[in-house]
């Protein structure tokens, strides 16, 4: 029997750089402080840096086209030419300026937009819609499409990257988002239409980019088709069945690896082994159990891609136990790929970085570049026997053995109370309507109170001097006096623009779930472990490694220092136990249900911390409950159930005159409106500006029984809100949910703006309030 050389695949890598050389040139661009030669030069030297280091760390097969300036979905949006009208674009190659239009929007101000034409409104052109790429905390911008759409090749990107790989030496196998999927993320405007059927059109320009790449020398493509792990209906099916007919016969030919990743085939599987593809790659950390069907129904002439590394986490490997699996694959004769999960665009880049790990905790852990090595030691093993590699494979061996048996990771205390089943826990002492009695004789609150969901501007100079302050170059006292100073004056001129519910702006924190991960126990935090959110922004996800506790109060002094200043309710601002999961890289030697459990009690002593301070309003946000919800709907009802009761253990400690809010952003309600209704929030703030109120409808169909805030402005926006504007959406808020129970606020926090367009945004904001209560009293 044949034995094939077993290959090491990378499915992509992170784009941002070492040293988030990516969002700096980005960011200078966009100030206008460098040129679009600097930005491309720019990215150019990343791509060249990271196809070298893969290659070097042994990867056969290097991905090009991986690497997007600001996300890879708009990067087939200009590819196929899907340009929304509104951007001006004249179907020629996709240009920077119309490019980064789509992705930011284009100024408002009335002079020139990013691709040249005057605005007389003053509005500008919204960006394209921002949503999460599914269970991650990376956000892709949504294509859209009309029922009428007309696809042409608005971008020569990934041919061009190949070629520049090509002439640096490396050759590489470009990534495409494949079309099915693809069409599947897209939202439709006007008439509603099914999006699949707009396949035929669509496919014309992957063949003619699949020619492309087949006539400069390409052999492989890699085609993402991560809806592939989600519910399909047959229609979908069909529309794979068809596209991969059309795609596996154009001339030239190329070969398609078909990579799914973020879960199992599943109930999909029948239909995928019956594409007529050359090779398909499959998640065996999210679904190891599928590996057993697959390999013995693919057909033998395919290439399996085993993705068995976590492109998702950061903890090594256990080499010899991937190795057990994958052995007698090669030893049958099958053409074996070995790669991680998925993309490593959701890994931080290299944990060399990291000077400052505890070294125990440090050999757990593997990012990207350590995943590329672990891979090549995989490969050799099983090209060359385990014997090749024994030390490399004994050190997995003692790192993961290390990690398991570590006291470190183990607190009976937290145990036992995570334990504790009382459900009494998860419940607050009485029902919403009498609650809702006590808080409003306690806050005594005016119709449409304003608020805001509690970051204000990080700006240039507090992000220095926490960077300052972790260096040493100020000490605690000139850090705390900033940050104070910071506050006192966010105070006072919430106070001064009239805002009902006033909070402290979050200037202590570099981040809403690094923040907690730095004062909570089980934790350890990063330097430079970036991983990109969106575009430019990073975040450095915290390691939970252990039991988690909360030793000391974390939020409780900064709430008491803001509440001194003012007679004004500020709310207590915390991150939920979900989030703090869903946005840390957490354990996987048990349930998620179980960390989640840990973290909701060691919030829950914060809440109660808060209430003893004296907040009588305190909000814990879980922006990414929403997120996490399981990609199969066969599973949700397990993860509602966990994740809502660990919000309410959260919030349930505490008397009924404390009135508790949550915040969600990104989310679509529909499906889970039940669930978030179960958390028995007082008050929710939900993002539903960019849908103009129409995810309210959820919350309407539904009878939502408690107060709602909907966003009546795009913070992600750096245009600012017209009264009008607001009135208008809260106007059709009101139409849709009793009028007193509305809240005014923004969509989501207000870090990323800066503070002139804050400040005005918020006063529109508050006299639009205004005139809604005077609506009210006119009317009545
Ligand atoms: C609400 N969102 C969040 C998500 N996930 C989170 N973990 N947090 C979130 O808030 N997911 C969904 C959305 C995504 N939205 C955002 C919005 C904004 C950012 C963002 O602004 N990120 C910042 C980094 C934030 C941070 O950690 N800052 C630190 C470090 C600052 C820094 O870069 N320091 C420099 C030195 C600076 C100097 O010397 O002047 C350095 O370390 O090199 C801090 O404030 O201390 C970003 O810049 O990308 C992310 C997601
Ligand atoms: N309180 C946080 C929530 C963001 S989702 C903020 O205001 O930034
Ligand atoms: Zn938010």
């Amino acid at each position: 029997m044949t034995r094939h050389t077993v290959q090491v695949a990378t499915l992509g890598f992170p784009r941002i750089g070492p040293k988030r050389e990516l969002k700096t040139a980005l960011e200078a661009y966009w100030a206008g402080k460098t040129d679009a030669e600097a930005l491309l030069s720019a990215a150019a030297q990343l791509r060249s840096l990271t196809w070298a280091r893969q290659r070097d760390l042994g990867a056969d097969v290097v991905p090009s086209n991986d690497f997007s300036l600001y996300d890879h979905v708009l990067d087939l949006t200009a590819m196929v030419g899907a340009v929304p009208p509104a951007y001006g674009w004249r179907g020629d190659r996709v240009d920077l300026a119309t490019y980064f239009a789509m992705a930011r929007g284009s100024r408002g101000d009335g002079q020139a937009c990013a691709h040249g034409h005057a605005h007389a409104s003053g509005e500008g052109t919204p960006a394209m819609e921002m949503t999460k790429w599914f269970d991650t905390n990376y956000h892709y911008l949504a294509p859209e499409f009309t029922a009428d759409q007309v696809f042409r090749l608005g971008s020569t990107k990934a041919l061009d990257e190949y070629l520049e790989a090509r002439a640096l030496g490396i050759e590489t196998r470009p990534v495409l988002l494949g079309p099915v999927s693809y069409l599947l993320l897209g939202k439709t405007r006007g008439e509603p239409f099914d999006v699949l059927s707009l396949l035929p059109r669509l496919l014309p320009i992957y063949a003619e980019v699949l020619r492309s790449l087949a006539r400069a020398g390409a052999t492989w493509v890699q085609m993402d088709e991560p809806c592939l792990v989600t519910d399909l209906s047959d229609e979908a099916k069909a529309a794979y069945d068809h596209a991969y007919r059309v795609l596996t016969d154009v001339t030239p030919p190329i070969k398609l690896m078909l990579t799914t990743y973020f879960g199992g085939l599943g109930d999909n599987l029948e239909a995928v082994l019956r594409l007529p593809v050359h090779g398909l790659h499959i998640d065996l950390i999210r679904a190891p159990e599928q590996l057993a069907q697959v390999a013995s129904a693919a057909r033998v002439d395919q290439v399996l891609s085993l993705g068995v590394i976590d492109g998702r986490n950061v903890w090594k490997a256990d080499l010899n136990a991937v190795l057990d699996k994958v052995e007698p694959l090669v030893a049958a004769g099958r053409r074996v790929v070995i790669a991680p999960s998925s993309s490593l665009l959701h890994a931080p880049i290299d944990l060399e970085r990291e000077t400052g790990l505890d070294p125990e905790i440090k050999d757990w852990l593997a990012f990207a570049v350590q995943k590329v090595a672990e891979l090549a030691t995989l490969a050799r093993a099983l090209n060359e026997g385990r014997g090749a590699v024994k030390a490399a494979l004994d050190a997995s061996t003692a790192s993961v053995a290390s990690r398991r048996t570590s006291p470190r990771i183990n607190d009976p205390k937290v145990q036992a109370r995570a334990a504790d089943a009382d459900p009494a826990l998860a419940l607050r002492n009485s029902c919403f309507e009498i609650r809702r009695q006590v808080q409003r004789g306690r806050l005594n609150l005016p119709a449409y109170p304003t608020t805001t969901i509690g970051s204000f501007p990080q700006t240039a100079g507090i992000r220095k001097a926490r960077a300052d302050h972790g260096r040493g170059v100020i000490d605690d006292a000139a850090y705390a006096r900033l940050l104070r100073d910071e506050t006192a004056r966010a105070i006072k001129w919430q106070e001064a623009l009239g805002l009902d519910v006033l909070v402290h702006g979050e200037f202590e924190r570099n981040d809403m779930v690094q923040y907690f991960g730095e004062h909570l126990s089980g934790f350890v935090f990063t330097k430079a472990a970036w991983v990109q959110s969106y575009g430019s922004r990073c975040v450095r996800p915290p390691i939970l490694y252990g039991d988690v506790a909360r030793p000391r109060p974390m939020t409780v002094e900064w709430w008491r220092y803001a509440q001194g200043l003012t007679d004004r309710p500020v709310k207590g601002m915390l991150t939920g136990p979900v989030t703090i999961l869903n946005w840390s890289f957490v354990r996987d030697d048990q349930p998620r249900s179980t960390t989640c459990r840990q973290i909701a009690f060691a919030i829950r002593d914060e809440v109660v911390d808060l209430e003893t301070a004296g907040a009588a309003v305190i909000q814990i946000d879980e922006a990414a409950l929403r997120e996490g919800l399981p990609l199969r709907r066969a599973d949700w009802d397990d993860y509602l159930e966990w994740a809502v009761e660990s919000f309410r253990i959260t919030a349930s400690g505490v008397r009924d005159e404390t009135q508790i809010h949550t915040h969600m952003c990104y989310s679509e309600f529909n499906d889970i409106i039940q669930a978030i209704g179960a958390m028995d929030a007082d008050v929710i703030s939900i993002e539903t500006s960019r849908s103009r109120m129409e995810l309210l409808d959820a919350f309407s169909d539904y009878r939502y029984p408690a107060e709602i805030g909907p966003g009546v402005y795009d913070i992600h926006s750096p245009r600012v809100p017209t009264v009008e504007a607001m009135t208008a959406l809260l106007k059709a808020a009101a139409r849709k949910l009793p009028q007193d129970r509305l809240w005014v606020n923004p969509d989501c926090g207000l870090k990323t703006r800066a503070w002139p367009e804050t400040e005005a945004a918020l006063a529109n904001m508050v006299t639009a309030a205004r005139l809604m209560r005077a609506g009210e009293t006119a009317a009545a």
